[in-house]
């Protein structure tokens, strides 16, 4: 049990903030406020006097998270404009939308690192364009969890008095914080004190010390209330957590001994009209804080987003260029000429089962490394409603499309004419698509994997799961198809490989003129190029099964990758289910998270 029976209200126009010593309960509380993990908690938020409708209060609040997680290799102002054309879609013209961005950015104090990219930005203006992105459709409720953590005091006492301006404009703004500075905790409007998943105060900052004088304990003269208060919340006069509970009646009713005037003025219902003051060209009223834009502009905004980062990465994509060159050529002039050489049949053979392994780990890999961190980031995005999952998860598959098609080409070209293949359009073109094919399914199985697990996992499990399907791709070759065992014939049809190499067979050497051998060699075994692929069991196969099995296994595996990316976010009651079957399972073997 985290938070135990708390109560309390928080209103619009008041800037609230919740403290407490670490582990108090504060990120817990705020997750449940703001609706981004309440599934085990019981009891009601009501909204206006209203039960939340969950659904409904998601379109209208946001939460900016403790880590900054910001899209990186795009300046200020481009996720500036990227989150605007997504949040405020076709309502507002181009120059409104700038104007906008200009205003949030100038209240931020971010105009100056406009064209700053953002993994380039200091700590304190990761976390103030973290709140500027939130802020673009003005919403009228807004969480931060530790808003001020790595800030320096002025930096803390800006971003603070920002949240203010924030909420005067008529939000109802609450925010996590550790112990603040004493000016920093008479800024608050509204200040909600947990100690062991209880309120133990709730009213005016600055009203503990006569709130605790109540109770026995005097601040000392000179001495920060809010570092006194927690003091006392970790028992350092004495145990006093249940009289302080039982007189703030664990948060249900506000201490008010003097409550300034100004506070009572403000006070109002989270009436949305409310937002008058800024910014001036959001006044967005009639807002539906739904996804403003569609799914094909959403579609299109993420694309161009994720093409742009691409291209930023410059090392990684001349890398990328690079690998498929080297690799092409190393292969290429391991294989020297052996696609026409009698004598050279079985190494021939290599070289398929070779390139197919290159397409398999290559386009893996890099989704291994990096979808777990684009996870939490889409988390972020997608929990603040920026867009759809489905656009998000079709921009990606598509992002990555024209650099598999040019780097696939490249490498192909190169093995292709440097092993001395066939020199006949349809062959090439078949090496070529089942290339590819192999290529993005390697890159599905990726997200698959990476979609639920830490970078840590998901690079020990990726390589883990290809080794029986490199295993099954070629079982039994050499020993004839009907020698294997029942069992494992199932399991061969699991391994895309294999369809891979069959395709690859089929295509380069069915049909195929008997090879010459070489007057070095005495004897040739396998220059009969039909005769090899009996003798490898795929007499039998068809080029077009084999393409239309790759797409299968392709279409499942990226909605597969889908479906548990969308669990990842929003996990349906199976998933619930099995998640909690999983953490007994580790809990009982001790297994470290
Ligand atoms: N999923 C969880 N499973 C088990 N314990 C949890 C879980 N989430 C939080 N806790 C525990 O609940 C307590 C409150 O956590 P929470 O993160 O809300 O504290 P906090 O007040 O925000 O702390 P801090 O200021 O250090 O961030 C902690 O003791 C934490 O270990």
């Amino acid at each position: 049990m985290i938070l135990r029976s708390v109560g309390g209200e928080f209103k619009s126009g008041q800037l609230s903030a919740i403290l407490g010593p670490s582990g108090a309960g504060k990120s817990t509380l705020l997750n449940i406020l703001a609706g981004y993990k309440c599934r085990n908690a019981t009891g009601s938020v009501l909204i206006n006097g209203e039960q939340r409708n969950l659904k409904q209060f998601r379109k209208m609040s946001r939460y900016i998270m403790q880590e900054d997680l910001i899209q990186p290799l795009l300046t200020v102002h481009e996720a500036m404009l990227v989150a605007a054309n997504l949040k405020l879609g076709n309502n507002l013209k181009e120059a409104a939308k700038l104007n906008a961005i200009r205003e949030i950015l100038e209240l931020l104090r971010l105009s100056g690192a406009k064209y700053t990219q953002t993994d380039m930005l200091s700590g304190g203006e990761r976390k103030r364009l973290s709140i500027a992105l939130e802020l673009l459709n003005n919403p009228p409720v807004l969480f931060l969890d530790e808003p001020t953590t790595g800030l320096d005091d002025l930096s803390c006492s800006q971003c603070i008095s920002l949240l203010k301006t924030i909420a005067k404009g008529g939000r109802t703004v609450i925010c996590s914080i550790h112990t603040p500075s004493a000016k920093l905790f008479s800024e608050f409007d509204d200040v909600y004190i947990l100690s062991a998943g209880q309120c133990v105060y709730k009213g005016y900052g600055p009203d503990v010390v006569p709130f605790l004088a109540n109770l026995g304990l005097e601040c000392p003269k000179h001495y920060n209330p809010a570092d006194f208060i927690i003091e006392v919340c970790c028992f350092e006069y004495g145990d006093c957590h249940e009289r302080m509970v039982t007189s703030i009646e664990n948060g249900r009713i506000t201490y008010n001994k003097k409550a300034p005037a100004r506070l009572e003025e403000v006070v109002s219902d989270s009436n949305i009209s409310l937002i008058k003051e800024y910014p001036a060209a959001l006044d967005i009223s009639d807002h539906s804080f739904d996804h403003e834009s569609g799914w094909i502009r959403q579609f299109n905004i993420l694309l161009r987003r994720m093409w742009l980062q691409m291209w930023r990465d410059k090392c990684y994509l001349v890398l990328r260029v690079f690998l498929y060159i080297v690799i092409g050529l190393v292969i290429g002039n391991l294989y020297l000429g052996m696609g026409q050489d009698g004598s050279k049949t079985l190494f021939n053979f290599g070289f398929y089962f070779c390139s197919l392994i290159f397409f398999m780990y290559i386009p893996m890999m890099p989704v291994l490394l990096q979808f777990p961190r684009e996870v939490q980031l889409v988390k972020r995005e997608h929990f603040n409603k920026w867009y759809r999952l489905s656009a998000y998860f079709v921009a990606l598959s598509v992002s990555t499309i024209p650099l598999q098609v040019l780097l696939g080409s490249v490498y192909v070209c190169l093995v292709y004419t440097l092993s001395g293949q066939p020199m006949e359009i349809d062959r090439l073109l078949m090496f070529y698509v089942i290339c590819l094919l192999t290529g993005i399914i390697s890159e599905s199985l990726g997200l698959l994997i990476a979609s639920q697990l830490t970078i840590v996992n998901a690079m020990f499990i990726g390589p883990v799961v290809t080794v029986p399907l490199m295993l099954l791709a070629v079982y039994g070759f050499g020993s004839g198809y009907d020698t294997i065992p029942s069992l494992i014939k199932i399991a061969m049809y699991f391994s895309y490989l294999r369809y891979s190499l069959e395709g690859l067979i089929h295509a380069m050497l069915k049909g195929r003129e008997k090879l010459e051998c070489p007057e070095s060699e005495q004897y040739c075994i396998y220059t009969d190029l039909n005769f090899f692929v009996k003798e490898m069991g795929m007499e039998n196969t068809l080029y077009w099964v084999d393409i239309v099995a790759l797409v299968g296994v392709f279409l499942l595996f990226r909605g597969g990758s889908y479906y548990l990316l969308r669990q990842r976010l929003s996990p349906n009651k199976t998933f619930l289910a099995l998640q909690y079957i999983g953490r007994i399972i580790k809990s009982h073997l001790g297994v470290a998270r």
